[in-house]
């Protein structure tokens, strides 16, 4: 039966909102009908005014709030500029904590349908604002000068800033002194639309531990103009650095970073500590982007994963192997499996770089790569996973109830994903004891959470 759709486009309605979407914005249902607009808040009652209405949702604005959220901040209209990806700039820091708790809470109960699990209150950052150690901004030119910031949201349109609430100081900090290194001498940006000029992207990292600083200069073309007084200036004017990339990408595309990578200047990489284990940084290797919330989270996986030094570990999804190396000084042995060859070895040049001989990365999928471990012979007492956003694979949860380790633990960047794997896992003989999500990037709409979860 098809349901009658109740608004129509121009309508003024009074709503209340009652959730957010994965872009922050506040979801009005009409009758049931979902109507998604910017800036409201759960808990919130408007005046909206309906823009566009399809099939199962639409679209509004915000015209009027009649009862404001308690967790509602106002941004001064000059201060906008900088806010760029923070979906959650009209909310307090306390209420965007309440808004994730009780999101994993209701999906792990709602989806999940789990009971006696201890869900913890969300680990939030003391200082909310400067936490990333990376930032990579579109170049352009106004008024024959470079300008950087970042897209105004679903357009290529670049709000012109030197400064993210996000980014740590020490990365705004660069990012400005580069650019107007460039600008000054008359580097051009790169045109989208006509595929010309120069300069595409700059790209910081920082090391938080070490004060190392990198950064990589994208360009269209081969040729970086002024390269030699562009690195001399760089050096002058930013003691930290340690390492000067230029990349080039010449395509028509959105990616950020093309395939050839020449260093200009220092290092080919910067180094950084999670807990004790150096990790070495390139432009290319993912690295956490929070460092302190990220040893929070390994922390308390390490804490989940009950190591005594004589367990053989799992680490499914392990990416660089920072959490394989985290474990590995606590576990007899460590089996890391990823997909991405490059992060393969990233992991295991970190392995070197710590001394640290009781890993073994292999690269694969982990759905494919752990069956064949089990029929080797290969037994985990410990499995860690990490999946990206669509959770783990069927044939993997598959394998780990075969397997029977004693613990798993489950790191997690979606709740709803979470709450169906440990659904499937509770299903059979294990239970979920323990739960804490973890705000890993104040002021967006992402919760991290990591659960433990015992063989019964
Ligand atoms: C959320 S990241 C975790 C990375 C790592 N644990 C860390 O903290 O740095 C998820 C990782 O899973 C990898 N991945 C995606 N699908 C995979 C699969 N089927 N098998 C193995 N790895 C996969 C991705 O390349 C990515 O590195």
């Amino acid at each position: 039966m098809s349901q009658t759709i109740p608004v129509k486009k121009n309508d003024y309605i009074d709503v209340e909102f009652v959730d957010l979407t994965h872009e922050g914005q506040g979801v009005a249902k009409i009758d049931g009908f979902p109507v998604f607009v910017p800036g409201g808040l759960p808990g919130e009652s408007a005046q909206i005014k309906i823009l566009n209405v399809k099939k199962n949702y639409g679209y509004g604005k915000l015209i009027e709030i009649k009862e404001k959220s308690p967790y509602r901040v106002e941004i001064p209209k000059e201060d906008m500029h900088k806010y760029g990806g923070c979906q959650l700039h009209h909310m307090s820091y306390e209420g965007q904590l309440q808004f994730k708790q009780n999101l994993v809470e209701q999906t792990l109960t709602r989806i999940g349908k789990l009971q006696d699990v201890n869900i913890h209150p969300i680990i939030g950052m003391e200082q909310p604002f400067h936490y990333r150690n990376k930032a990579q901004v579109p170049v352009g030119e106004r008024n024959g000068r470079l300008i950087t910031g970042f897209y105004k949201p679903r357009t290529h349109e670049i709000i012109d800033t030197d400064e993210s609430v996000i980014h740590m100081e020490a990365i705004n900090d660069a990012i400005k002194i580069v650019k107007e290194i460039c600008s000054e001498l008359g580097v051009t940006a790169y045109n989208e639309e006509a595929h010309t000029g120069v300069l595409r992207h700059i790209m910081a990292r920082f090391g938080r531990k070490t004060d190392e600083l990198m950064i990589v200069l994208i360009t269209r073309t081969e040729k970086l103009p002024h390269r030699e007084e562009i690195v001399g200036k760089i050096v002058a004017a930013l003691p930290n650095v340690k390492s000067i990339v230029h990349n080039v990408n010449p395509k028509r595309t959105n990616v950020i970073l093309g395939e050839k990578t020449q260093v200009l200047w220092g290092q080919d990489v910067i180094y950084d500590y999670i807990g004790n284990v150096k990790f070495a940084i390139s432009p290319r290797s993912f690295y956490q982007v929070n460092p302190v919330q990220t040893q929070v989270l390994y922390d308390k996986a390490l804490a989940y994963t009950g190591l005594t030094g004589e367990e053989i570990v799992i680490d499914a999804y392990c990416g660089i192997g920072t959490i394989s190396l985290f474990l590995a000084q606590q576990a007899k042995k460590v089996y890391g499996v990823e997909v991405v060859s490059d992060a393969i070895n990233d992991a295991k040049k970190n392995a070197d770089l710590n001394g640290i001989t009781n890993v073994e990365f292999t690269v694969g999928e982990a759905e494919t790569v752990i069956p064949n471990w089990a029929k080797e012979g290969i037994h985990a007492d410990v499995i860690v996973v990490d999946p990206p956003r669509k959770g783990c694979d069927a044939a993997l949860l598959k394998t780990i109830i075969e397997m029977k380790p004693k613990r798993v633990v489950y790191v997690s960047c979606n709740p709803a994903t979470l709450a169906r794997d440990l659904g499937i896992l509770e299903a059979d003989d294990y239970q979920t004891v323990e739960v804490q999500p973890v705000d890993m990037f104040p002021m967006t709409m992402h919760v991290e959470c990591v659960s433990q979860i015992v063989l019964k």
